[in-house]
């Protein structure tokens, strides 16, 4: 044994080293592969022209969520043929190849990246894969997570292992308390914000420092899950006290025994003191704010205190154009408070953000309001367990009341390819991670911003701060007053 010290991420690199072939990429062995409908047909079709089997059905997991409609009766008549395809043709392809399947109507069904954590399948230091680009969400728990292409799904499905470039690491640290109404998601686009969506290509993020140790699972998760929209391979969080707590008794975690293993293996796992990042960067947590996106990618963000750039700001001849390609699209004109940009419609849902927690910082925000009548607003939880959890809380309660859809789990408005969809021109305040053009529907416009801050937008009308939005106090002054009146 070497005594160089090592980061997370190596360690788990080289404990999945298969083998390193001079001049080619390291073959590594593969732990868990995800799989939904929208990635795989081609990739079991490969595999049945080749008369191949999949290797290790065991370790495999599949579920829909992109194409699934989130109305209850549309679910089982999906109108849109290609989407009924690609779910009916991840029916025969699990059947055939033994594959485990949690399909519309499982008590297990869900968005890929939400199942996989809840039912104890994501554990730390495991390798997981998954044709999705936010696979990155994993690597909240220790796990070297990614997003891998169909043909690569193949390769995956029939041997178990990847042939994988080496990436380098970048360790951001966000470090001190952070400071209230300011979230997981404000740390990650304050992030995206600061180093741009190409900020981390060709790394692996290790996110550091007591502001992180400090959140919940499901704040971590929120965070590695936009990793991937700053361009890095994957995120990945150092398992703790708060990564087992949150494991132990769940479905596929280890028992007994097995479990006391297991955590002994899975505390070896974080970064050696002195160990050495390709890269690193330190964010003090004092200075986040709530942030929203105001252009088509992530990396376009601003607090909320701030107006709209303005392009002739920009660091650069191509930012320039790009910020007036962005306005332009977004129909925003410079030097507008992001304050007074009005919403037509709100979507809380997402790998992103539709876990409990998730949903329970939304519904405090909605509890006792309204929607704004010129708002249509939608709540989507990211699984079934999730929707449970929450109708046994009585938040689906709290959101219908408040005039909020309360819909059945799926990846729904985040991307454009289930019935849930913007129509052109309309504006959108989204808890989830892209807002390219299009993204949510044609001519749509998307907003990033957090489940708190949704929340707020949907009853306002408009973007407000979450820190000092007085809408709370004054609604319950109203209920006072008008109590006191009837006596
Ligand atoms: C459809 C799928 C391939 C895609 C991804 O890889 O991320 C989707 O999940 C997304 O979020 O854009
Ligand atoms: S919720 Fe959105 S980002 Fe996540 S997997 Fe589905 S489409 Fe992709």
């Amino acid at each position: 044994m070497s005594d160089t010290p090592k980061t997370l991420f190596e360690k788990v690199w080289e404990q999945h080293i298969v083998a390193e072939p001079a001049g080619e990429p390291t073959l590594i062995y593969i732990d868990l592969h995800l799989i939904h409908e929208v990635t795989s047909p081609q990739a079991f079709e490969g595999l049945r022209l080749a008369g191949r089997k999949v290797r290790r059905p065991d370790r495999c997991v599949a579920t829909v969520d992109h194409n699934v409609p989130t109305i209850l009766a549309d679910r089982f008549n999906i109108v849109d043929q290609i989407a009924a395809k690609q779910i009916s043709t991840l029916r025969e392809n699990c059947k055939e190849f033994g594959v485990e399947l949690y399909d519309i109507g499982s008590r297990e069904q869900g968005i890929v990246h939400v199942i996989g954590p809840e039912l104890g399948i994501t554990k730390p230091g495991m390798t997981i894969v998954c044709g999705d680009s936010h696979t990155s969400t994993h690597g909240a728990f220790g796990a070297l997570a990614f997003g891998i292409g169909t043909s690569e799904v193949e390769h995956v499905l029939a041997t178990q292992t990847l042939p994988q470039g080496k990436p380098k690491t970048f360790r951001i640290a966000v470090e001190g308390e952070l400071p209230k109404g300011v979230t997981a998601k404000d740390i990650v686009l304050a992030i995206i914000g600061k180093i741009g969506t190409d900020g981390a290509t060709g790394h692996v993020i290790e996110y550091a420092g007591s502001a992180i140790r400090s959140l919940s699972m499901e704040g971590r998760m929120t965070i590695c899950n936009m990793s991937i929209e700053a361009g890095a391979r994957a995120g990945m969080i150092a398992p703790d006290e708060i990564t087992f707590e949150y494991l132990k008794g769940r479905r596929f975690a280890p028992k007994g025994e097995a479990w006391d293993k297991a955590v002994q293996e899975w505390s070896k796992l974080p970064t050696d003191p002195g160990a050495k990042f390709d890269r690193e960067l330190i964010i003090d947590a004092a200075t986040l704010v709530p942030y929203v996106s105001w252009g088509t990618s992530p990396g376009m963000v601003a607090p909320i205190t701030a107006v709209v750039p303005n392009p002739a700001e920009a660091q650069s001849e191509a930012d320039r154009r790009s910020f007036e390609r962005a306005l332009e699209y977004m129909d925003l004109k410079a030097g507008t408070l992001l304050e007074e940009i009005p919403v037509d419609r709100v979507f809380i849902g997402s790998c992103t953000n539709s876990r409990i927690e998730d949903l329970r910082a939304a519904a405090k925000i909605a509890r006792g309001h309204k929607v704004s009548t010129h708002v249509s607003a939608m709540v989507v939880p990211g699984s079934m367990q999730v929707k449970e959890q929450a109708e046994a809380e009585g938040l689906d309660l709290v959101f219908k009341e408040a005039g909020f859809d309360w819909r059945e789990p799926g990846c729904s408005m985040c991307l454009g390819m289930n019935p849930d969809i913007l129509s052109p021109g309309e504006r959108c305040a989204s808890t989830s991670n892209r807002n390219f053009e299009g993204r949510q529907g044609r001519g749509g416009r998307t907003h990033l911003v957090s489940p708190e801050m949704a929340a707020a937008a949907a009853i306002a009308g408009h973007f407000v701060d979450v820190r000092t939005w007085s809408g709370l106090d004054e609604a319950d002054e109203i209920q006072m007053s008008s109590t006191e009146a009837v006596n």
